[in-house]
């Protein structure tokens, strides 16, 4: 595991690593970061030219379907760096040759779950290492310039982090909208990643479908109240719901932008901006519609010891995501923010593109349905 954590910090730098696997090994430089002479840098030291891994997200944005989950774009001296970051990430984008990419080998495949894993834009630079350049490599292995890290290790890595969540502490913190509130900590096996429970009120004295909302963390929208979604109030009036439902868990998890992370998130809102919708602007950067998943919430209800729930959410996805881990949702409850002209596209897309249930407050008007807020809505 702690192999994988350096290879991350690695590529978070700017930095390549190299990415043992069955295939072959493959050099790996991140997007970010690159420039001419790390292409050309690439080359040298792997002995081949290098390619650019995309994931079929990306590759269905450059108009090519491809069915593999990522696929494999040839480079040629002639192209320049700046170019072949654009093909990655940059809208309107076509790839300037013909040729279809190949499927990707298991080692550039385990090479974008590092990018994913470490919240970078899925893509990265690979080049396969030839045969006279191995003894080469091995030696800036040995001496540690390069790190090396096991394919194995890196899918090993994505199926377990959540089953080690560790509780670290706790401690009663009385909010606004909540009284009797308790904060408590967990923290993944990687250290990465912080999630906070925060329970209201006393457990036995709870429903018996006990009120819970699953919050994905939102910089932007929960701290400094952006106008571009809903996520603040939604956080606000989920606490004062549960609170009044006679207490509950609310887990505010670090799932920022959907999971694809804050500074993924901010390319996404200037790609919105330029006229895509949340959905479309996400695929821009390889990403697909949602890239969250809800194993470390279920395991944060087991600890807790919540297995019957009331839902807190207009998301169909986390519904689903709950039955199939075993935690039963007896009713779903709507939690809406107020529409204002700057979220209106953005729920629109939640509601048209992701099946969200937001019928209530896009019919609303611009004023948004505070009193729906109390009225549970049947699944
Ligand atoms: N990628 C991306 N993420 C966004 C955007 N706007 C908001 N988010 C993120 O979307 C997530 C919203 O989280 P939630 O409110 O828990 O989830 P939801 O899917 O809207 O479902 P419910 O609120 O439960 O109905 C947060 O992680 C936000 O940071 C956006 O335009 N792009
Ligand atoms: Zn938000």
């Amino acid at each position: 595991m702690r192999q994988v954590e350096r290879a991350i910090f690695d590529l978070r730098r700017g930095l390549p690593v190299l990415v043992r696997a069955a295939s072959g090994d493959v050099m790996v430089h991140p997007l970010e970061g690159c420039d001419d002479e790390a292409l050309a840098a690439l080359h040298a030291i792997s002995g081949n030219p290098p390619t650019l891994a995309l994931t079929r997200h990306r590759l269905s944005r450059l108009d090519i379907e491809f069915e593999p989950r990522v696929g494999l774009v040839p480079i040629t001296p002639a192209d320049r760096a700046q170019q072949v970051v654009a093909w990655a990430s940059a809208e309107q984008q076509r790839l300037p040759r013909e040729s279809r990419p190949l499927a990707a080998t298991s080692g550039s495949e385990a090479a974008l779950d590092l990018m994913r894993i470490g919240l970078l834009i899925p893509a990265a630079i690979v080049a396969e290492v030839s045969e006279i350049q191995r003894a080469r490599v091995e030696a800036l292995i040995a001496d540690g310039t390069v790190l090396a890290v096991a394919a194995g290790q890196i899918d090993a890595y994505s199926e377990t982090r959540s089953r080690f969540l560790k509780r670290t502490s706790d401690a009663e913190i009385p909010l606004s909208h909540a009284e009797r509130a308790k904060f408590v900590m967990f923290r993944e096996a990687d250290g990465m990643r912080e999630h906070i429970a925060i329970v209201i009120g006393e457990p036995g004295e709870w429903n018996d479908a006990v009120p819970v909302r699953l919050h994905s963390a939102c910089l932007t929208g929960d701290l400094f109240g952006s106008l571009r979604c809903d996520c603040g109030e939604q956080l606000r009036e989920s606490v004062r719901t549960i609170d009044e439902r006679g207490g509950g868990v609310l887990l505010y998890l670090a799932q920022e932008g959907r999971g694809i992370g804050l500074a993924n998130k901010l390319r996404a809102y200037t790609l919105q901006d330029g006229g895509l919708d949340t959905v479309d602007a996400d695929q821009v950067l390889g990403f697909g519609e949602d890239e969250r998943t809800y194993e470390v919430a279920l395991e944060m209800l087991e600890q807790l010891k919540v297995t019957r729930i009331e839902l807190l959410t207009n998301n169909p996805e986390k519904i689903a995501a709950m039955d199939q881990g075993g935690v039963e949702v007896v009713n779903r409850r709507g939690v809406y923010g107020k529409l204002t002209k700057q979220n209106r596209r953005y729920l629109d897309a939640k509601a048209k593109r992701a099946g969200h249930w937001l019928e209530e407050v896009l019919n609303d008007g611009e004023s948004g349905p505070a009193t729906s807020l109390r009225r549970p809505v049947a699944r």
